[in-house]
């Protein structure tokens, strides 16, 4: 596994193998690495020759300046797990390398990017798309690959593949929960014990109200969410929506869409987590 710190080495380096016709996927993630990006990587090994995944804290993503400082770090084990799990190139690059000027560029990805993490982390997506697409013309991969923890990131980059015309198959890729059903999340690191079994209710609620859901209306599921995370006190929802999965749109009735998906972010303590659960659809 070849560590590699500058877009060029990295272009000389992918230059000789795509001359020899080899496939290349990518994974971006932001490290502090853990089962859910494992999952990623894996699928991303076996479905190309070269598994390239970027390990770099996108400053322009981060709305709250106290989340970018806090955000865990840990490249030793980043580079432990990735080269377990046959990744053949990490890319970390410093700030400056992708950021050598400010970037000025203004997506519009309305209204996917309007709603949920995008109306609560304002810039959030446009500083997501500002360095996935440095990374994806850095690169040039075949695939990408996202994880669904992230449900409306994954909704933008294939609206932003659209926008930007990228040859690049995005791959979503399933949410990796630890046993107890919590969502595998770099920011699990920052939960106290307690914390850590409080945060348990929001997979459980989800859990649950997929059941409710079966005999009540998409409000009366709401409803059943936000009443069960309020009767948590170490919870403070930050929001609850059921929408239609491919517009993002809040849905009203379960009969408007054959793809239903409840997207919650909660703060446990002063980490804030999201997770999210399919009503309807795959
Ligand atoms: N539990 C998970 N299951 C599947 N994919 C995941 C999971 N956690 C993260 N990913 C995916 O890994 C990629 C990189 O994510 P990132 O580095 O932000 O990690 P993270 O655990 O989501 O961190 P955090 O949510 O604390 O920022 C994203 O595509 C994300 O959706
Ligand atoms: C896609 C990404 C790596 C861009 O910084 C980040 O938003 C993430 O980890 O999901
Ligand atoms: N996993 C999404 C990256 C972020 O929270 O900024």
């Amino acid at each position: 596994m070849k560590i590699i710190h500058t877009i060029s080495e990295l272009q000389s380096e992918l230059s000789v193998l795509k001359t020899q016709g080899k496939k290349v996927g990518l994974v971006p993630t932001m490290g502090a690495l853990h089962e859910g990006h494992a999952s990623l990587v894996k699928r991303c090994v076996k479905e190309n020759d070269v598994a390239v995944v970027s390990v770099f804290v996108n400053p322009t993503q981060f709305n709250d300046k106290n989340d970018l400082l806090k955000y865990p770090r840990t490249p030793e084990a980043d580079y432990k797990l990735l080269e377990a799990n046959g990744c053949s190139i990490v890319f970390a690059p410093s700030v400056e390398e992708m950021y050598p000027e400010p970037d000025t560029r203004q997506f519009n990805f309305a209204p996917l990017d309007s709603v949920m993490e995008g109306a609560f982390r304002p810039g959030h997506f446009n500083g997501v798309a500002q360095i996935v697409s440095k990374l994806f013309d850095a690169v040039k991969p075949h695939r990408a690959y996202f994880g669904e923890k992230d449900f409306q990131q994954l909704a933008i980059i294939r609206e932003m593949v659209k926008q930007l015309q990228f040859n690049i198959e995005i791959i979503g890729c399933p949410i990796v929960r630890e046993e107890d059903g919590l969502a595998l999340s770099s920011r699990n690191a920052r939960l106290s014990a307690e914390e850590r079994e409080i945060a348990l209710k929001i997979s459980q609620t989800l859990f649950k109200s997929r059941t409710f859901a079966a005999d009540h209306s998409v409000s009366e599921t709401i409803h059943f969410v936000e009443n069960e995370i309020a009767a948590e006190k170490g919870l403070r929802l930050e929001y609850f929506k059921i929408v239609d999965g491919d517009t993002l749109q809040d849905l009203k009735d379960w009969a408007d869409t054959d793809y239903a998906v409840g997207c919650i972010t909660v703060f446990c303590g002063e980490v804030r987590l999201i997770d999210n659960i399919k009503y309807k659809g795959i």
